[in-house]
């Protein structure tokens, strides 16, 4: 194998989505079957044993392609040279908690690893966050890397679209690989609008396949956009499996590309595009080519997408707000 490895930094690797990640990104899924890699772990201290533990086991599997495992609890270490980094650490929101000690809470972990992507990481390096708020804790690490470009610090917002692909396909009994063009819309959260005004089923257009605008509103939204705690409920653990396949497919569309005719939804700093303010990494449609999304341009927003986009922008606009008041942007 002559290629140089890439350098993947996962955070959070003890947890329960790194152990469902490391596996699938040594076996090559992450980046293609011909990448190989080298996989640095970063946890906290607590985490290190159990981080040790899935080395061993990644050891175990014989992955042709891994080409080593460094495991450590300092960010300046985790991301040296990395090529990727997926930002899934975070600290979950615990029993009375408020949305501002949340955040605050966050910001003591992606403020720092901004600033070690900034002063360690390669030229090239892609920041997928997954830790939640992701949209507010890449934001957060955005501003802590004044060096890197904006646009290499992304949210995750994929496991949404995916979420949406799904319900859409069993309501139409189409199969998700005939559904094009879905947009999940601004934040990660139950404020998220899942859009099937600009997809296509089989060819045709979504709303008008479905032709149920109530079923849209009452049933389609609010079943991808509360998907999250649905899972929570049923299996006693938020989404694990789901949202590592989520980054994978995050990561490798954003380096090989979005096929012709169809799009996906990212997290990703805005241009101001569709009245987002600039700055703020909400979900949007996105091509991807050469290694950088691009914002789908061009699109009709109706009434119905617009109340709705605005909401979720509003929610991370106040944030955002939060967080500059917290001194952490
Ligand atoms: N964007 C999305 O679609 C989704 C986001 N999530 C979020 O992903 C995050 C991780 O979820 P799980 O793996 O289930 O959580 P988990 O609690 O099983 O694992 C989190 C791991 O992060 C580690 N950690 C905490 N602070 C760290 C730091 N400063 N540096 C390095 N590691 C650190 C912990 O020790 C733990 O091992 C959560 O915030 C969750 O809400 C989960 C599902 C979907
Ligand atoms: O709700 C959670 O904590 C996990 C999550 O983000 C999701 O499943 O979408």
């Amino acid at each position: 194998m002559t290629r140089t490895p890439v350098t993947v930094t996962v955070t959070g690797a003890a947890g329960q989505i790194g152990y469902a990640l490391l596996f699938r990104i040594a076996s090559g899924q992450l980046l293609g079957a011909d990448v190989p890699v080298t996989l640095r772990l970063l946890e906290i201290p607590q985490g290190l044993k159990a981080a040790e533990g899935t080395a061993m086991e990644l050891d175990d599997c014989a992955f042709p392609l891994l080409q080593g495992i460094d495991i450590s609890d300092d960010p300046n270490v985790a991301f040296d040279g990395a090529n990727v980094a997926l930002l899934v650490g975070a600290r979950p929101r615990t029993k009375g908690m408020e949305r501002g000690d949340l955040l605050e809470a966050n910001g003591g972990i992606f403020k720092p690893q901004g600033k070690a992507i900034n002063d360690h990481a390669a030229d090239d390096i892609k920041v997928l966050v997954v830790g939640n708020p992701a949209n507010t804790n890449a934001l957060i690490a955005q501003a802590a890397a004044p060096d890197v470009p904006a646009e290499r610090f992304t949210a995750m917002t994929r496991l949404d679209h995916n979420r949406a692909l799904s319900q859409l396909s069993k309501k139409t009994g189409a199969p998700v690989s005939e559904i094009k063009k879905l947009t999940i819309w601004g934040n990660h959260s139950a404020t998220q609008y899942p859009d099937v005004f600009h997809a296509e089923v089989a060819g045709k257009n979504a709303a008008e396949v479905v032709n149920d605008e109530q079923w849209l509103a009452d049933t389609f939204i609010p079943t991808v956009a509360k998907r999250g705690a649905a899972i929570i409920e049923a299996r006693g653990a938020s989404s694990a499996a789901s949202a590592a396949n989520a980054a994978i497919d995050h990561v490798y569309t954003w380096v090989n590309g979005t096929a012709a005719g169809d799009w996906t939804s990212a997290g990703v700093v805005s241009d101001g595009s569709y009245g987002v303010p600039q700055g703020l990494i909400s979900s949007f449609p996105v091509t991807a080519k050469d290694g950088k999304f691009e914002i789908v341009q061009g699109l009709d927003v109706n009434e119905f997408s617009r109340t709705r986009i605005d909401a979720s922008v509003k929610e991370l606009e106040e944030e955002r707000e939060a967080v500059r008041n917290l001194g952490l942007i």
